[in-house]
């Protein structure tokens, strides 16, 4: 039985988070960059953390990572400090912010050092596959596009398909078809067990991959759940204008400028059946109908009026 299908047969099981993060301190200086952060991560999740930049996603992962120490506050990764690096080191792989791979090595010789560094067994073949890199595993670092380079940082983190990855903004300067490939190469890792936490900026993808999700702004978290549950929070709108001389639909409503309706529902359907049967009961013609649900971007935006929570 290989350690994947081994991992996959493990995920029914109750198990201790992958990590665990509590009250989580990061200064620099009289500078609190992030301030008394809580979470967990469970094994087998995509987490995404997300917020405005200068957040402190980046000094928050970087202490998981076990690249900085914290201010103060209790750090678990795999149930040890993160900076206990014979036992998490091995177990866990890292796709920091910027490259930092040697210029005058070849894209072949880079993923071969990773592969020692590492600890975990793979073939520098498969890693080139899987970023993509193949066709270009003998030119030098110094003469790969931006994209290119960050595909090689990807396969530091996948190189022998670790336990944990951390993705610090994996998909930031990559094309459309690189960013599918990456993503799919992530699904494919968690199927086998992975468990990943990233952060990114690309709103849509966190909605579309991620378990769970940390929205932070100057520190703190402002909301943390599922997608669901963060957009949950806001209500969802329904707009359309009104003929002149039409009677005054059902339901509360916002301005109601030259006929224009604003509705603003956490039930949008149920509200939506209503306007309708209201309408076709009054013959009134609801002109630009539109109806939309709440989309992460509108809680992103509002994240200047969410209060903190640890
Ligand atoms: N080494 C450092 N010394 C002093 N201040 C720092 C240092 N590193 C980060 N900061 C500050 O801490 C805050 C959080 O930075 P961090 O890089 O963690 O944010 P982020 O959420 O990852 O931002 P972005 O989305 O812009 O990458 C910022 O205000 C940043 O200027």
């Amino acid at each position: 039985m290989t350690a994947a299908s081994d991992r996959r047969l493990d995920r029914g099981r109750p198990s201790a988070p992958v990590i665990e993060v509590e009250s989580l301190n990061v200064t620099y200086g009289d500078f609190r960059a992030v301030k008394d952060l809580s979470f967990q991560v469970q094994r087998g999740e995509v987490y995404a953390l997300l917020g405005t930049n200068g957040a402190g996603k980046t000094s928050a992962l970087e202490v998981i990572e076990g690249h900085r120490r914290a201010s103060s506050g209790r750090i678990q990764v795999f149930g040890t400090s993160p900076t206990d690096r014979a036992a998490v080191r091995s177990r866990t792989g890292i796709m920091l912010q910027e490259s930092g791979f040697a210029a005058d090595l070849t894209v072949a010789e880079s993923v071969r050092l990773i592969g020692r560094l590492s600890g975990r067994s793979d073939t520098v073949t498969r890693i080139l596959e899987v970023v993509d890199l193949t066709s270009k595993a003998d030119t030098r670092v110094a003469q790969l596009s931006g994209g290119e380079k960050r595909r090689l940082d990807f396969a530091t983190a996948v190189y022998g398909r670790p336990e944990l990855i951390i993705l610090d903004e994996p998909t930031t300067g990559l094309d459309i078809q690189s960013r599918d490939a990456l993503w799919s190469a992530v699904e494919q890792l968690r199927q086998d067990g992975s468990t990943i936490i990233l952060t990114t900026h690309y709103l849509e993808e966190a909605q579309q991959r991620a378990d769970r999700i940390g929205l932070m702004h100057q520190g703190t978290f402002r909301l943390q759940g599922t997608v669901a549950e963060l957009t949950g929070t806001l209500p969802a709108s329904i707009q359309f204008t009104l003929p002149p001389g039409a009677p005054t639909p059902p339901l509360p409503s916002g301005s109601a400028d030259a006929g224009h309706v604003l509705i603003e529902t956490f039930q949008l359907q149920r509200d939506l059946k209503q306007l309708l049967d209201w309408a076709e009961d009054h013959r009134v013609e609801l002109i630009d109908l539109a109806a939309a649900p709440t989309r992460l971007d509108d809680v992103f935006r509002a994240i200047d009026t969410t209060p903190a929570h640890s």
